[in-house]
Formats: structure tokens, C-alpha cells, sequence
């Protein structure tokens, strides 16, 4: 029986295709699989640059073309005849040395640059990689076969031209070697693109170690696919030396379960199906998020940061799945809020297709978490209290200071670091907080605070913090030490998956530090300090939750256009929040490119809306649907007339705090405007907090940030009259 992989160009492919010939080509494929009569049988392709490439004749003028050896298919993708042998002819595969994953050439085009670049090199007598010998590239991974034409490469533009041409594989060692780095540093770069921790896996001579601080442990097979680099086989060299990962380059089958994002296994006809049916991150994860997802038993909690489209979320449901395919327990998705709760309950539909592995995850947000303990430990639902009636507590018991100020202090230092009493709170830091308090008036914030609780405790009402506090509480009282060692415990989560993570206050971080029992696997947490569209600023660390952390580099949601644009726009700047101290957009990069972002500018707000209408409509008769089209402005008054103006098209309009955690093909933000954005109301007086007031600002360029990175294709932004100070010039 052959062994069947496909790449995700595959399902792709055959999803364009008209209906009769993908349904002839998909039993093509069955028949394949079953090696039944009937079934496609290997052609040769004349000309093709790597005799294990053939093509399988799937629908009438339609061919597979796979990469085969002994009893191993390639399945890379289906074209009509003529394409599919040019296909063929274009194309070389190989297997890194390194790293042991399979690596496709663009081998016609490269002979094509070939003499270009052999002219430019004789005007030229600097060579890029001069310093570097064929040994030291050969550590790399880099392919003998490239060596000649490396040669000839005199510059780091040259290199980037080559980009497209080349397996990543190859491209990123040598991208950091250009930049400056020394081996030992392309091959940390280099290391990063394994989707799994090898074993006894050590780094070239010289280099520091790279072993993550995460386990070492491979990857498990998820429940109906064969997942790539779950039997990855790197085995250690029978020699003298620390073992060395040795790569059977002719080890096709290996290579190919090494390289989750290049191939999975069908191993019959309702794997096959899954495959050809679902979305693509459903099935193929990049090295990193492989890595990630299905890596551990993690010893401690894991923090994974990344800027925004790196597939944080993704990372998250599968790490999810992975853990509820383990089933050592229920796990807690948390993301923030209702919408998001139904998105990410949706993908994981479509992502676990065993009903009672699905039924492990619970997703869900803290507030809800909260509510629920709270109310099982009462008997009845907690009353929360209203915006309007909290600030009208505030002015009753105001001290000196605003009803804002008394209810950011509760917030940011009372309750962030749980202070019990005015002992606590007189010796306590205020950090994020400028305006020095003497200790006369701590004491009046202290007497403030306790009138607002004690006329809240009368009502029988409870602002959200308060609820997750209590649920805290609630949970250390059942797994605290007054229990003995052998009475169960009562933890609700085996596991917890953290999504957006960078906007949970320090109150709801103990909540969920404490659903979990401290074990292996117990807390993955991912966010982006960047996002952070709430005030709130806690290092994990400062909870008790000591996580060792990751960082994803590459954005596979932006072309580099929006993403340089809102990297210039977010300020670039480091931003503080989850890990200790602060956190760089620096080495944020995408793998495409596409239109720079559209800034307009309007004369009148009326201008400005026809405007918007005029692009909708010119985007819905471009091809691109409703549901693909994003619009959000700052204010709830700006979302209204741009409803209004879209009646009937099926976009849907948001603000920017809605944008949060989703994704358009193409995004428009109007209202960019200056006294619009960042908005006056929600920004402390300079006068009564500077500090303050830097951190609103910070927040009102982030939550504009998070709107602008929601699009993975086009972005529109614009205002009338003066533009947002945040926008880029
Ligand atoms: N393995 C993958 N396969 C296919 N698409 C992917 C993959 N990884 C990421 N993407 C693309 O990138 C997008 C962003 O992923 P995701 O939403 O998980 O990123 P994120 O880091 O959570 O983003 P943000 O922080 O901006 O909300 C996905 O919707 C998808 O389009």
C-alpha cells in the first residue's frame, strides 16, 4: 500500500478546480490510497530536474505531480496537463542536513538568475559569505549543490532578490550570517525553524546552548492525521562527541514527517477527506507553531509573545487540542470576550473532529469563570453594579480626588495587588502611578475605598474585579492547605489555555492561577503587549506564575506594507506588561508583501463617509464578499453613521475595541482624526497624572494598532480635517 502525504498546495489547488473534475480527481486519490484497480500509477516527466518527481493522472487533463520513493507519495499538487509537467521540470526537493525537513527549489529559475548574477559578481571583487568556508555553511545546512552560485553573491540586496527562490531553510541561515551574525548565531536563527525539539540535538562548536528552557519531548500524533515531526527520527551519531542529529538525506518519509507545514499523512479515505475539507491552519502548522502547540509536558507555565497575525490564537487552539487529546483533565480556553468566545468555539469545532475530545475544552472568558464560582458557592447569581451608580459612588465618598482617580487607584493598586489593609496598601508601590500620595492621604484614598465597598456590600452588588476576587478566594478556600493531603482537589481546569493575554488584570490572573492545579502542562499563555487596549500592566511573575517565555517573529496575517506602517504607527516603541520589563517590535516581519496602506484625508465628516461608501462598493464589485470586509471607527456614534451609510452591503461596522482578535481581507478606519482619536474623554488630565495620561495615550495607539493589523490584504484609513497625531507621516 503506498504511503500518502500531501502538501497544503494540494487541497488548495483542488479546491479551485470546477466541481466534476475535483470530484473525479478526489476518488483518483482514493483509489490511490486503497491501491485499487483503477488507481493512477506513477508517470515518469521528461526533463523533470529530480527523477523521484512523476505525475499521477487524476481527472481527464488533470495530473498530480508527487515526489515518490520506494513506497512514499508526495502529493504536491494538481494542474492541468501541460502545467503539471512544467510544474515537474521547475522544481528540485531535498532534505536539509540539519535539520532533517524536506526543502523545495525553485531550480528553473535559479539556472535562469544564474548568468545575471555571474555578470554582476565579475564588476565586482566583494563576495557576501567570503568569510565564511564551505564547511561553516555546511553546518548550516546550507546545500553543496547551491555553494557555486552563493559564490557569486556580492550583496545582502542580492540575497533578499533571491528570497522567493529558495527553501527558508536555506535563506534564513544565510540572511543572518549577511546581517552580521556569527555561525553560531545562523544557526540559533536556523534552529528556530524546527518543528520539534530533536533529540540530543547540540549546537555547532562555539555557539551558547539553545535548548529551549520547554521540554524536549516530540510531538504527539494528533487524533486523525499523522502529524509531520510527531515520528520525527533524528538519531544521534554513533560517535565519540556529544551526539550530533544525524539526517538521512535520502530518508524521504522522515524528512516529510518533519515538516508539519509541508506535509501530512492520509492514512485512508476519512483522514483524506479531513484534510481536503478543512482550513489549512487546521492542518499545517509553521515549524514554530508546531513547536509550540504539540511540544511538551512543559514543566512550568509558557508565555507566548508575538505581534499581531503570528498565530498566537492559532498556537492557542491547538494547544488546546492537544491537551484534550491527552485527557488528563478539562481544559479552559479564556479569551476575552462574547464574540471571541464563539469564534474560537467554532474553529475548534472545525479543528477536533472526536466529539468527545471536543468536549474537554471549555472556552470562555474570566468574568464568566467568575460568575459561575460564585454563584455555586451563594446559590445565586451575583448582581453586578452599573457604570453610572459606581461613579456616583465615587463622588459620594470623593477625598480630594476625582471619582476617576479613586476608581483607577481601587483598580490599579488596591485590588491589582490585593491589599487587605491600610498597613498593606501605606507600605505598598504604586507603580504606573505619578501623583505621590502622602500617607494622610493614602489614609483618605483607604477611607474612600471602604465606603464605596461597604455602600456596595449594602446593595448586595459587586463590580467584575470583585467577583474574580471572590472567586479566587473561593478556590484557594477549597485547594488551600486546610484540606488534607488526600482529600481531592478541587481545581475546575486540569489545564488553561490563556488567549489575549495582555489585557487580564492581576485579580483575574489569580483567578485563573488558581483554576488550575500547579503541574505540568497547567498554564499556556499567549498575547501581545503591543495590544494591549485595557490599563492593565502585570508582569506574570508579580501573580505567581513563573512562565518561561517564547517570542514569534513572523506575521503570517500582514503583507510587510500594513506591517511596517503599524509598526511605525504603534510607535514602535517597547511596551511593558506580561514578562518583566519591556518587550521590542524589533525583528517583527512578515512573508509577503502587497499594497501599502490607503490614508485619506476629507474636508467634512460628510466627505468622509461618502468616501468610505465609494471604496466598499468599488471593494464588494472587486469580488471580495461582505463578511471579508472590516470597518471600525472610535466612537459608538462614528460606527452608527457608517452603518447607516452600509445599509443592506452585509460589511460589518465596529469599533475599535471590537476589532479585537479577528481578521479581514480588507479593513477600513475612518475617523482617524485629530480630537477623535485618541479620545479626549478617555485620557487622564496632564494635570491631575502625567503618568497616567502617557499610559492612555499608549493605550489609544494600541487599540488603533489593533484595528489596522486586522487586515490580512488591504488596509483604508481616513479623517477629515486634521489627521490623528498618531498617524504616520
Ligand atoms: N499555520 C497556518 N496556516 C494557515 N494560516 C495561518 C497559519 N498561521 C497563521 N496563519 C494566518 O495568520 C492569521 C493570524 O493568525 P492568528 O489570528 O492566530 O494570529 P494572532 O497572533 O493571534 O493575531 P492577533 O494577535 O493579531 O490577533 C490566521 O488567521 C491565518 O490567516
Amino acid at each position: 500500500m503506498p504511503r500518502l502525504a500531501l502538501s497544503p498546495e494540494f487541497p488548495a489547488e483542488l479546491s479551485a478546480l470546477a466541481p466534476q473534475v475535483r470530484r473525479d480527481a478526489v476518488t483518483s486519490v482514493r483509489r490511490f490510497l486503497q491501491n485499487v484497480s483503477g488507481a493512477p500509477h506513477p508517470e515518469r516527466v521528461r526533463g523533470a530536474r529530480d527523477d523521484r518527481i512523476a505525475t499521477l493522472r487524476l481527472a481527464d487533463r488533470y495530473r498530480g505531480v508527487v515526489v515518490r520513493q520506494r513506497d512514499v507519495y508526495w502529493l504536491l499538487t494538481v494542474l492541468p496537463d501541460a502545467d503539471a509537467w512544467s510544474y515537474a521540470q521547475r522544481y528540485r526537493f531535498g532534505v536539509n542536513s540539519v535539520l532533517g525537513v524536506v526543502e523545495v527549489w525553485d531550480a528553473a529559475a535559479l539556472g535562469r538568475v544564474e548568468p545575471a548574477l555571474r555578470r554582476a559578481a565579475g564588476t565586482c571583487t566583494t563576495r557576501l559569505f567570503a568569510d565564511f568556508c564551505d564547511t561553516d555553511l555546511a553546518a548550516l545546512g546550507i546545500d553543496h549543490r547551491f555553494l557555486p552560485l552563493l559564490r557569486q553573491i556580492t550583496d545582502e540586496l542580492t540575497l533578499e532578490a533571491l528570497e522567493p527562490l529558495l527553501p527558508p531553510t536555506q535563506y534564513v541561515p544565510l540572511a543572518a550570517l549577511a546581517r552580521g551574525e556569527s555561525v553560531a548565531g545562523a544557526w540559533r536563527e536556523l534552529d528556530l525553524c524546527r518543528a520539534a525539539e530533536p533529540v540530543g540535538s547540540v549546537p555547532p562548536a562555539g555557539s551558547e546552548p539553545v535548548r529551549s528552557a520547554l521540554s524536549a519531548g516530540l510531538a504527539t500524533p494528533a487524533a486523525s492525521v499523522t502529524s509531520a515531526a510527531s515520528a520525527a527520527s533524528i538519531t544521534s551519531m554513533p560517535s565519540a562527541g556529544p551526539a550530533e542529529p544525524v539526517v538521512d538525506p535520502d530518508d524521504l518519509a522522515a524528512a516529510l514527517l518533519r515538516s508539519p507545514d509541508r506535509a501530512v499523512f492520509v492514512g485512508g479515505a476519512r483522514e483524506l477527506n479531513h484534510v481536503l475539507d478543512s482550513p489549512g491552519w487546521c492542518v499545517f502548522l509553521h515549524p514554530p507553531q508546531h513547536r509550540l502547540a504539540r511540544g511538551g509536558p512543559y514543566d512550568r507555565p509558557v508565555l507566548v509573545t508575538g505581534g499581531a497575525g503570528t498565530g498566537k490564537t492559532l498556537i492557542a487552539l491547538h494547544r488546546a487540542a492537544h491537551l484534550a487529546r491527552g485527557g488528563a483533565g478539562p481544559v479552559l480556553l479564556v479569551t476575552f470576550s462574547q464574540g471571541l468566545i464563539s469564534d474560537l468555539s467554532a474553529k475548534l469545532d472545525l479543528l477536533i473532529e472526536d466529539e468527545v475530545v471536543r468536549k474537554r475544552i471549555e472556552v470562555g472568558n474570566v468574568d464568566r469563570l467568575a460568575h459561575r464560582i460564585v454563584s455555586e458557592a451563594e446559590g445565586r447569581p451575583p448582581v453586578l453594579v452599573g457604570a453610572a451608580e459606581l461613579t456616583a459612588l465615587w463622588q459620594e465618598a470623593e477625598s480630594g480626588h476625582g471619582p476617576a482617580f479613586l476608581l483607577r487607584e481601587w483598580e490599579q493598586v488596591i485590588l491589582a495587588q490585593n491589599l487587605q489593609t491600610l498597613e498593606e496598601y501605606l507600605a505598598a508601590p504604586r507603580p504606573g502611578r505619578a501623583v505621590e500620595l502622602s500617607a494622610d492621604q493614602r489614609a483618605d484614598v483607604w477611607r474612600s475605598v471602604g465606603h464605596v465597598i461597604g455602600r456596595l456590600a449594602e446593595r448586595g452588588k459587586r463590580t467584575l474585579l470583585q467577583l474574580a476576587a471572590e472567586a479566587a478566594t473561593l478556590l484557594g478556600q477549597f485547594t488551600g492547605d486546610l484540606l488534607e493531603e488526600t482529600e481531592p482537589r478541587r481545581e475546575p481546569y486540569r489545564h488553561i489555555v490563556v488567549d489575549e493575554a495582555q489585557d487580564l488584570h492581576p485579580t483575574q490572573w489569580r483567578l485563573l492561577r488558581a483554576a488550575a492545579p500547579y503541574a505540568p502542562d497547567d498554564l499556556f499563555i499567549v498575547g501581545d503587549p503591543h495590544q494591549r487596549i485595557f490599563d492593565t500592566r502585570v508582569a506574570l511573575g508579580s501573580v505567581g506564575i513563573d512562565a518561561s517565555q517564547r517570542r514569534l517573529q513572523v506575521s503570517y496575517r500582514l503583507p510587510q506594507e500594513i506591517l511596517s506602517w503599524g509598526v511605525r504607527l504603534r510607535g514602535g516603541g517597547p511596551a511593558d506588561g506580561l514578562v518583566a520589563g519591556v518587550q521590542e517590535l524589533y525583528g517583527f516581519r512578515a512573508t509577503r508583501h502587497g499594497p501599502r496602506p490607503m490614508v485619506r484625508a476629507y474636508d467634512s465628516p460628510e466627505d468622509e463617509l461618502n468616501g468610505l461608501v465609494t471604496h466598499i462598493s468599488q471593494w464588494l464589485e472587486d469580488g471580495v464578499r461582505p463578511g471579508e470586509i472590516g470597518v471600525a471607527a472610535r466612537t459608538a456614534d462614528l460606527v452608527r453613521e457608517a452603518r447607516a451609510a452600509l445599509r443592506n452591503s452585509g460589511v460589518r461596522a465596529t469599533t475599535l475595541h471590537g476589532m479585537k482578535g479577528l481578521e479581514f481581507r480588507r479593513v477600513a478606519v475612518i475617523g482617524v482624526t485629530d480630537g477623535i482619536v485618541p479620545a479626549p474623554e478617555s485620557l487622564t488630565p496632564a494635570g491631575e497624572d502625567p503618568a497616567a495620561r502617557a499610559h492612555d495615550l499608549q493605550r489609544e495607539r494600541g487599540l488603533l494598532y489593533v484595528a489596522c493589523t486586522r487586515a490580512h490584504e488591504l488596509l483604508y484609513v481616513s479623517y477629515s480635517g486634521r489627521a490623528s497625531p498618531f498617524l504616520p507621516t
